[in-house]
């Protein structure tokens, strides 16, 4: 089943650039190629120069950096910059903004989740891990994935931005930093509260306006699983709920704090859900559609009918324990 990116057909090359493709359909390897593609089709192979045996080389160091655990794994990784080549090809982002900003939003997109370990911030702030001295509780997960995909860079075999000039690399380096940063969910509302302030007189030649886009747009790839069609999406509820459980039990094993969205004794998958999707993912995604509507049809309309489908199994369940009860 192995693949070159010369063999990828056309048809698959369209396929990649929907929120419709299904992650479960490959193998790691031809993930791997699928990402090369990614930066193939985007003309950054050719505009910075990369050649595409750095191009290897990156991915599949990258590749040994994700751990496997149940969600937050190299998987959730390509999902996350799936759905980010997605929206760049859905909203034409390559007519209105600079190919740089798109190639640091598809690299921190890749880089987003490097070596987490499956227990989130919270967990690392309780527990006083060696991230959260390290990082003194300041987003210690985020900073560590950040600074393990420049351990990767600084290895020349590696360093896809190898042959760019200083004035590039530090203006990755500034974008890369930031929008990984900006994946801490504890910050989501300052970040879409920025944008909401931002959005009347949006403005593309502003370089403030296009960081908050680029923070907003890795956010909105990162949570969007339910974005997908529901045999994409629900697997990975599952695989996120596994993780969650698996903390919150280390949590009662080690009388640390539990997140209450976590604790397998609390928290039904539809409920968790519903709530999500109200409260979180749709107020986020209706505001990137103020600036880009074509979204409502690809993005919004399928996170509608998940939340359809949860509601369902939510009163589905309630009817069921009601009668239980009886
Ligand atoms: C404001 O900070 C928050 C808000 C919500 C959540 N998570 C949830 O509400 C629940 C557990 N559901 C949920 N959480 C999700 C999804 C996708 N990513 N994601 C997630 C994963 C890890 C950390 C944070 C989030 C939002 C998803 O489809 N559902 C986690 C953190």
């Amino acid at each position: 089943l192995q693949m070159s990116s010369l063999e990828v057909s056309e048809e698959v090359r369209q396929y990649l650039k929907t929120p419709t493709f299904d992650n479960w359909q490959w193998e790691d390897a031809e993930i791997m190629v699928l990402l090369q593609v990614m930066y193939v089709d985007l003309d950054f192979t050719a505009t910075f120069n990369i050649e595409p045996d750095v191009l290897h080389q990156f991915l599949f160091e990258i590749y040994r950096r994700y751990n496997n655990i149940p969600f937050h794994n190299f998987k959730h990784c390509f999902c996350v910059t799936q759905m980010m080549y997605g929206l760049i090809w859905l909203t034409d982002l390559r007519s209105k903004m600079d190919s740089i900003d798109l190639l640091i939003m598809l690299t921190s997109a890749i880089c987003h989740d490097l070596d987490h370990t499956g227990y989130n911030n919270a967990y690392q702030i309780n527990a006083r891990t060696e991230l959260a001295l390290r990082y003194n509780d300041i987003s210690p997960l985020e900073n560590h994935h950040c600074a393990v995909a420049f351990e990767v860079l600084e290895r020349t075999e590696c360093n896809i931005f190898r042959n760019l000039s200083m004035d590039q690399f530090k203006r990755i380096r500034e974008g890369i930093i930031k929008c990984i940063l900006a994946t801490d969910m504890t910050r989501h509302n300052e970040i879409l509260n920025k944008f909401k302030s931002i959005l009347p007189t949006f403005d593309f030649t502003s370089k403030e306006h296009r960081d908050v886009l680029m923070m907003i747009l890795i956010k909105v790839s990162d949570i969007s699983n339910e974005a997908r069609p529901m045999e994409v999406a629900e697997p990975w509820l599952d695989c996120l709920l596994q993780e969650f459980f698996n903390q919150s039990d280390m949590e009662k094993l080690e009388g640390l704090p539990v997140t209450p969205f976590m604790d397998r004794d609390k928290v039904s998958k539809p409920s968790s859900q519903t709530g999500f999707i109200r409260f979180v993912l749709l107020p986020l995604f209706i505001e990137l559609a103020n600036l880009f509507p074509c979204l409502e049809q690809h993005i919004i309309d399928p996170v509608r009918k998940a939340l359809d489908y949860y509601t369902e199994m939510e009163k589905a369940l309630e009817r069921e324990t009601q009668n239980r009860a009886h």
